[in-house]
């Protein structure tokens, strides 16, 4: 009898093995890739996130799974068995264009080479386009250039001297210049030699910046210039590291009520791990969820930057309802209401200005959150990022690239941290919305002769506001009659016109605050079926159930505009449409087309047609 028990004992823990490697192979068809994340495991199963890494870290010490590091703190993990049998993916590096591409890349890869380059593009068998530029060498999370080089190797599959010896030349130019804190308190910037400081630093910088010199290749740094001392130098090629001894002011508790899905939990954790970054997604992806939760894994007090005062209530809302912080932790300070609590959410607007702006930097941040951060690089918001903080986080729908301001903010703030759009939607946390390009014909001919004789932005005007639109407008809400719809639109007169075509209230910058609060709010309970927006409802405002956008005009402007407008219908909430009106045949369509490239590239569906409502003129000879 006695003899038994132990005997029964192993059975039991051998067929709790292959339980558990059941259970591996039931979430790996579940995640539908060859290999899972701890994180993975654990919402695929009962396991809390600590259980199921403990648990795979046994079945790794068995034999039965292989584990993978991906980065410090990252691990992927695979049976022994699938390891030899799914290698569909192939890369295949060009070095002189500094350009990979990946066939059907899997997740391990993407995160490494999300750690040294960027997915600039898919191409049309739809592998992936990444792109190093200096930048993304001058970001990367590595302890040492060996550690970089180690990582490159490893997913190229091959060495390329040439562009090894470009990384190396990117890598030591990052570590050219760096801020320190003196042992007597002071900033300073030092050079890695004479030369630079003196050639490269001095003359570039003035008095404001650097108050003195200290040695040859030290300098006194004036504390309220900081940012504009990296940006300078940025500028010159060589981006500042930041090893100021900056205080993490006091502690709070807080803790997330939400489980962060997988990609959140990894975007925080490149976070903490660099100390400061920009989380890029599409609107509705849950980068204000993941703010939380790298405020959470910080746990110091936090400042809140956003660019209106109805982004910092919901801001208010969202951390009490998510978080186990209460109003009197939460303060707001803008112009409706002023109080610094140990979470305070302030405008960019307030925080920048002179009368306030000491208060703010009296107090020690452990982090400084940049909502909607395109917003910093104008020069109001931009005085903002000279706030002192231990950490920075940025937050921005913007994938564009070329944007002026791009660079900027991640050398203000830092470096981009992201997951590329078409998995998020392919994995289904933000539905993909249907974008159409729908050419109208005129509304009448004078507008069209209009259009002809005059040039410019005049004609721009013209023909963003062709009254043929108007129609459109009408046949596409009928079409949808049950749908809440937002339409957008450029210039004030036509916002009228078709405010009153429509009978559905229009907002625009003029309108009153209270009033604009109310709407919103109509719209969000339901009450109110249509709005007609103008700019102002461009950003900030969540408008979360708006199931058709239709863009009479206003697209214009940048790409940036296109994609947060896109953005305003990817909600969760599911089916999501967009209708972009474009005069036919004038520049408007064009133009369009151009702007929805970029996010057809992100792997949005685009279509185009004709105008529904009004046949098109039947031609004459
Ligand atoms: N981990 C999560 N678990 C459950 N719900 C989540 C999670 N992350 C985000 N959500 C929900 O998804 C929605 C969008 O999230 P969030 O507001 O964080 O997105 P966002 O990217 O900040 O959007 P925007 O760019 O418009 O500010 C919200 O309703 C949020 O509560």
């Amino acid at each position: 009898m006695t003899a038994e028990e132990p005997a029964d004992r192993d059975d039991d823990s051998d067929s709790a093995t292959e339980l558990e490697l059941d259970a591996v192979y039931d979430a790996i068809d579940a995640v539908g890739r060859p290999h899972l994340t701890a994180t993975e495991f654990s919402r695929k199963t009962d396991l809390t996130p600590d259980e199921a890494r403990a648990e795979l870290e046994r079945l790794a010490d068995d034999g039965d799974i292989e584990r993978q590091d991906v980065s410090e703190v990252e691990s992927v993990w695979y049976p022994t068995d699938i390891a030899e049998v799914t290698d569909r993916e192939r890369v295949v590096l060009f070095p002189d264009r500094r350009e990979v591409v990946v066939e059907h890349p899997d997740q391990f890869t993407r995160a490494q080479l999300s750690q040294f380059a960027r997915l600039q593009d898919t191409n049309r068998s739809g592998g992936y386009v990444y792109e190093l530029r200096e930048e993304d060498i001058w970001a990367a999370p590595h302890e040492s250039l060996e550690d970089l080089l180690a990582t490159m190797r490893d997913v190229l599959g091959e060495r390329s001297p040439h562009l090894e010896e470009w990384v190396t030349s990117q890598w030591e130019r990052a570590r050219k210049f760096r801020l320190k804190t003196h042992e007597d308190g002071y900033v300073v910037l030092e050079a890695d030699s004479d030369d630079l400081m003196g050639n490269v630093a001095r003359p570039k910088l003035d008095d404001d910046h650097l108050r003195a010199p200290i040695s040859d290749s030290e300098s006194w740094v004036n504390e309220d210039a900081t940012a504009e001392i990296k940006r300078t130098l940025y500028e010159a090629g060589y981006p500042v590291r930041d090893d100021r001894d900056l205080e993490t002011g006091d502690a709070i508790e807080m803790d997330l009520r939400l489980r962060l899905r997988d990609y959140q939990q990894d975007w925080v954790e490149r976070f903490t791990e660099q100390g400061s970054g920009v989380f890029v997604g599409p609107p509705g992806s849950g980068k204000t969820v993941a703010a939380m939760g790298a405020m959470a894994a910080i746990s110091g007090e936090t400042l809140i930057l956003v660019p209106s005062r109805e982004l910092a209530t919901q801001w208010h809302d969202e951390l009490v309802r998510h978080t186990s912080l209460t109003d009197d932790d939460i303060g707001e300070y803008h112009g409706g209401e002023k109080s610094i609590r140990p979470v305070t959410i302030a405008t960019y607007r307030t925080a920048g200005m002179d009368r306030h702006r000491k208060l703010f930097d009296q107090r020690k941040w452990g982090l400084i959150v940049f909502d909607e951060v395109h917003h910093v690089p104008s020069p109001i918001h931009r005085r903002s990022a000279d706030l002192q903080t231990k950490h920075r986080l940025g937050l921005t729908a913007t994938p564009t690239r070329e944007s002026d301001d791009e660079e900027e903010i991640f050398t203000l703030i830092g470096p981009p941290i992201g997951t590329d759009w078409g998995k998020l939607f392919d994995e289904g946390y933000v539905a993909e919305p249907e974008v159409e390009i729908r050419l109208v014909p005129w509304g009448n001919e004078t507008e069209q002769s209009e259009y002809s004789s005059t040039s410019g932005h005049d004609r721009r005007q013209v023909a963003a506001s062709n009254t043929g639109k108007i129609d459109e407008i009408r046949y596409a809400l009928a079409e949808n009659p049950a749908a809440k719809a937002l339409v957008f639109i450029e210039y004030l007169d036509q916002g009228e016109a078709i405010s009153e075509a429509i009978d559905a209230p229009f907002i625009s910058g003029e309108t009153p605050h209270a009033r604009r609060e109310k709407l919103f709010d109509e719209f969000r309970r339901g009450e109110l079926n249509t709005l007609v927006v103008s700019r102002v409802g461009d950003e900030g405002i969540d408008l979360p159930d708006a199931e058709l956008a239709l863009v009479a005009s206003g697209l214009g402007g940048s790409r940036r505009q296109g994609a947060q407008r896109a953005g305003r219908t990817m909600r969760p909430a599911g089916d999501a449409r967009m209708v972009i009106l474009a005069t036919r045949g004038t520049t408007e369509e064009d133009f369009v087309r151009r702007q929805m490239r970029h996010l057809a590239s992100k792997g949005i569906r685009v279509t185009e047609t004709e105008a529904e409502a009004v046949e098109p003129p039947a031609k004459t000879e």
